[in-house]
């Protein structure tokens, strides 16, 4: 299967970036957040709140080892890379990019990270949250782009050059 799967922090870009793309590419689009909604009839933060973090990574983990898709751009969610069958059959059905930006231009973005539905511990900073997880985003990575300072269009740019023909 030939699928573009982008994996990074939260508000990193990758619905926002994958929706363009998959209309220069042709793709279909698909982000993860909106099938585990879809599925679960909550929303992700009443999915996060009323199961905790654990759980919603497991339904995560789930949802996305059961993702059948071809041609399409696939949005991760930012927690996407804490389920192991989720990153082996993403890896599998498509090429994983890692949006990469610092953690000043997240945390930036990323003003309130509870209302948003991050999955952060409780006494868990952002910061650790940043350090804990940027390893795991680069171990998965087939592809790894610096996305700091680039706008919308220069990152689909940079993407495009980027990726394997
Ligand atoms: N390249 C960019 N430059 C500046 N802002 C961006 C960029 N990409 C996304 N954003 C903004 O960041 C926020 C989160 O983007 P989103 O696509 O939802 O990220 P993700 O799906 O990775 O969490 C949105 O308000 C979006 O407009
Ligand atoms: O990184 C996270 O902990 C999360 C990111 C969200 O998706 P985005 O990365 O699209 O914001 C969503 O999956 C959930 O609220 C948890
Ligand atoms: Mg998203």
């Amino acid at each position: 299967m030939m699928n573009i799967v982008l994996i990074g922090m939260p508000t990193a870009g990758k619905s926002t970036v994958g929706v363009i793309l998959a209309k220069v590419k042709g793709y279909d689009f698909v982000d993860s957040d909106l099938v585990i909604q879809n599925q679960e009839n909550r929303l992700l933060k009443d999915i996060i709140a009323q199961e905790g973090i654990d759980s919603f990574i497991s339904i995560e983990n789930r949802t996305n080892a059961s993702l059948f898709v071809n041609h399409s751009i696939i949005a991760t969610g930012g927690s996407v890379i804490y389920g192991d069958e989720a990153m082996a059959h993403l890896k599998d059905i498509g090429t994983v990019v890692y949006l990469k930006l610092s953690y000043e231009t997240i945390q930036e973005r990323l003003e309130n990270a509870k209302q948003r539905g991050v999955v952060l511990r409780e006494n868990q900073t952002l910061l650790q949250l940043y350090q804990e997880r940027c390893p795991l985003y680069e171990s998965y990575a087939d592809v790894i782009i610096d996305a700091e300072n680039l706008g919308i269009e220069e990152l689909i740019e940079k993407i495009l050059d980027q990726l394997p023909s």
